[in-house]
């Protein structure tokens, strides 16, 4: 036997391999770690030194700023200590185990909002899923409605119909693109089934457009007794707050056929209970409702969880997934796999950098060298045995039917567990257990994926990056300005949550993880600190130089090469890896400014409604973000017009900032040119103002050359206006020495 194995050692699963700039990036980092401790020191001393109270006020707010700043920078070395990449051979799982041996896999695909998640493109997630190149039988899609609608339901009715057509034609036709709205919308040179297919699913996308616009199901579409039935389960009070579970089985792996006789996926609709009384803890609360509901049903030991948006885009993904898990019952401490968040629909130079090129595929490459990435919420399979403890310590479950070890083996439908699957979907279900705390997916965060991730991983739980050059997912981004601040203001409430827990990265993950997975979590939990430093460096220069003041070396001072080193060092790595991570400059340029504009809007105002909410002032929930929008906007955001139009007070800070610099930097120009003033002194006030100026350029357009709806509203520009002028009268009166 030993022989045996010797002479044909099994194919190899996955591979990988160091990062080439590991080597220079330790060394850069050593240098440029003794530029920050200079610039400190000259910064203190500047502060020791400082003889009047402005001063004194200019040099402390300066030393503060570049105190985040260098913490910031420090943080993110983490990732660029152990990058690695990764390799998987996904036709080698196929060679070791038969395909009926593969394990099950339950899917998870949240939405929460009929209106600005619409159903149509909910359904195309879970249908290209549904296709996945993986024995049918073994998956199974349960889709979590918060919405708790009608028209989510009847999407689904109706794309369990489609399903029998269009999982057989994707096998036979060995399609890549399985989500059907991507393949209609990538060829248009179709066969005649293709043809017949097509006209199946634009009646089906009609019927289901048309019910959603109408915001009802007529019953002239409901076909079957069945399906009437189920309506009849939403009563005259049911609210999307208050109404009771249901559960609808549209599918069932081994009842149902195809229409060519082959076995189909499951496929279940989930409405859990709502009441006003007791929380939800939004997407974590529908995701543990799930993982519940999927024990008692199929209790897969495999586990997908994806955004409504985020659409399959390569069928062979489980067959990756099994070159890390083959065995999902071993005893390996891989926990999950995490699949980068890619987007369609992003314009060519990424106008509000959505891509989020750092957060999905840069930075979790340097985290997958140390114990994993996080988990970003979508796009990433799971053991189910992580939701039950760490790696050494199995919590038991609270009923046998939730135990790993349950085998289901009543019929699905049946009265019992029907019975059971209420209790466990009802709101109550969680009280006195500990779901939500030390079991299935973690509250107390809006940013539940984040969270989640952190805590499996301070639990002991490791993680991998898998990034294959055809992307696995697909998902939408926001593509409006204010829907992408709104977004982040989440985010950064939500970080700030964990970051002031008792479970934060800086004191409880670096004991968890050791100090560099301590300061990479802590490095993306704080990022909405950087709202201070930048919304100083946005209006403190800027303001001493209306003002005569001068806050930085003179340009012959030694002192003023440290800070060109500082600001181009930086500047000039962060621009080498995004162009490595195939960006393009103007991308780049975009992602820039983008960090400056969140700086004075979503960070700032997260972090002030965060601290608000912490005294119990103001609570901000899950502000599901819009997937629709209209066609005048989509189409200015192809021209990379950038898209205001609505009165966001965030909008506010922002050009309040964008008319401070301009008006410091024509000062500045005035004062050299007509009163003889040395440029020497002023030049890096200068610089910053005139960096931000050219930043600034759409902002300015949007408020006195654009006459479309995505313009500045004209009673931002004015306020703001108001604003700045105050902010420059105050600030000559208490910067007078
Ligand atoms: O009460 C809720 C709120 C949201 N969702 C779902 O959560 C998903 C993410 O919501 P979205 O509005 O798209 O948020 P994004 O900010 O785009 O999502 C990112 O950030 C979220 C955390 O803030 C993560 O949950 C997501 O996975 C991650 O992609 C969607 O499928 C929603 O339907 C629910 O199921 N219930
Ligand atoms: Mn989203």
């Amino acid at each position: 036997m030993e022989a045996l194995s010797r002479a044909c050692p099994p194919p190899p699963l996955h591979t990988f391999q160091p990062s080439r700039l590991t080597g220079f990036n330790r060394v850069f980092a050593a240098g440029y770690t003794c530029a920050i401790l200079a610039l400190l020191y000259h910064r203190s001393l500047k502060l020791i030194n400082s003889t009047t109270l402005p001063s004194y006020f200019i040099s402390l707010s300066m030393l503060i700023s570049d105190l985040l700043l260098a913490f910031q920078w420090t943080a993110t070395q983490s990732y660029r200590m152990r990058p690695i990449y990764r390799n998987e051979f996904p036709d080698n799982p196929g060679k070791m185990v038969k395909e009926s041996d593969f394990p099950p896999l339950d899917v998870f695909i949240c939405t929460a909002d009929p209106y600005k998640e619409p159903p149509m493109g909910v359904a195309n997630t879970a249908l290209s899923v549904m296709a996945y190149d993986y024995p049918p039988e073994k998956i199974s899609v349960y889709v979590s409605d918060d919405g708790g609608s009608q028209l989510t339901l009847f999407a689904f009715m109706e794309a369990a119909k489609f399903a029998s057509h269009w999982l057989p034609f994707c096998r036979k036709n060995n399609l890549v693109e399985r989500s059907p709205e991507a393949y209609f919308a990538s060829t248009n040179s179709w066969s005649s089934e293709a043809e017949e297919i097509k006209t199946m699913y634009d009646s089906m996308k009609f019927r289901v457009e048309n019910v959603v616009e109408r915001g009802k199901v007529g019953d002239e579409y409901i076909t079957g007794e069945e399906d009437r039935k189920a309506f009849l389960k939403w009563t005259h009070g049911s609210t999307r707050q208050n109404h009771p579970t249901i559960i609808q089985v549209l599918l069932e792996n081994n009842k149902d056929k195809d229409i060519t006789s082959h076995l189909m996926p499951t496929l279940i609709y989930v409405s859990r209970e709502k009441s006003k009384t007791s929380p939800h803890h939004f997407k974590a609360g529908a995701l543990n409702v799930l993982l519940r509901v999927s024990a008692a049903m199929t209790n897969a030991p495999l586990i997908l969880t994806l955004d409504c948006d985020m659409h399959s885009n390569d069928p062979s993904t489980p067959l990756r997934v099994l070159c890390y898990l083959l065995n999902p019952h071993d005893q390996s401490k891989i926990g999950y796999i995490q699949f980068p968040q890619y987007f369609k629909g992003i314009n060519k130079n990424d106008t509000y950098g959505c891509e989020y090129k750092r957060l999905f595929q840069i930075n979790p490459v340097g985290f997958d060298g140390l114990a994993g990435p996080n988990y970003f919420g979508t796009g990433c399979f799971f053991r189910r045995r992580v939701f039950f403890g760490g790696p050494l310590t199995l919590l038991s479950s609270e009923i046998p039917e939730l135990g790993l070890s349950h085998v289901v083996n009543k019929p699905i439908q049946s009265q019992p567990i029907f019975e059971l699957l209420h209790k466990l979907a009802g709101c109550n279900y969680e009280n006195h257990t500990k779901w939500g705390y030390e079991v299935g997916f973690r509250y107390g965060s809006l940013v539940e994926d984040y969270y989640t991730g952190y805590r499996l991983q301070c639990g002991g739980w490791k993680s991998i990056f898998c990034n294959p050059k055809r992307a696995a997912f697909l998902g939408d981004a926001p593509i409006t300005l204010v829907d992408l601040l709104n977004q982040q203001k989440r985010w950064a409430i939500g970080l700030l949550e964990v970051v002031f827990s008792k479970f934060s990265p800086l004191t409880y993950g670096i004991k968890s993880m050791g100090l560099l997975m301590g300061l990479a979590y802590a490095h993306n939990g704080m990022r909405a600190f950087c709202s201070i430093p930048i919304t100083i460096y946005a209006f403190l220069p800027q303001l001493a130089l209306l003002n005569g003041i001068t806050i930085f070396p003179m340009v012959s001072e030694p002192w003023f090469l440290l800070y060109v080193f500082l600001f181009i060092g930086a500047y000039g790595q962060d621009l080498l890896e995004f162009i490595l991570f195939d960006g393009t400059i103007q991308r780049w340029w975009n992602d820039q400014r983008i960090w400056m504009i969140r700086g004075v809007t979503c960070n700032l105002f997260g972090s002030v409604e965060f601290f608000l909410k912490s005294f119990g002032i103001s609570a901000q929930g899950f502000n599901v973000t819009s997937k629709v929008v209209d066609d005048e906007q989509s189409n200015r955001y192809e021209q990379g017009v950038f898209e205001f139009g609505v009165p966001s007070p965030m909008f506010v800070s922002l050009t309040t900032a964008a008319i401070i610099n301009l008006v410091s930097f024509v000062w500045g120009l005035f004062l050299v040119a007509f009163r003889g003033r040395q440029l020497e002194g002023m030049f890096l006030q200068m610089f910053i103002a005139g960096f931000v100026v050219v930043n600034s350029l759409p902002i300015y357009e949007a408020m006195v050359l654009r006459g479309d709806k995505g313009r500045m509203p004209v009673r931002i520009a004015i306020i703001s206006t108001f604003l700045a002028c105050g902010l420059v009268a105050t600030a000559s009166i208490a910067l007078r020495d």
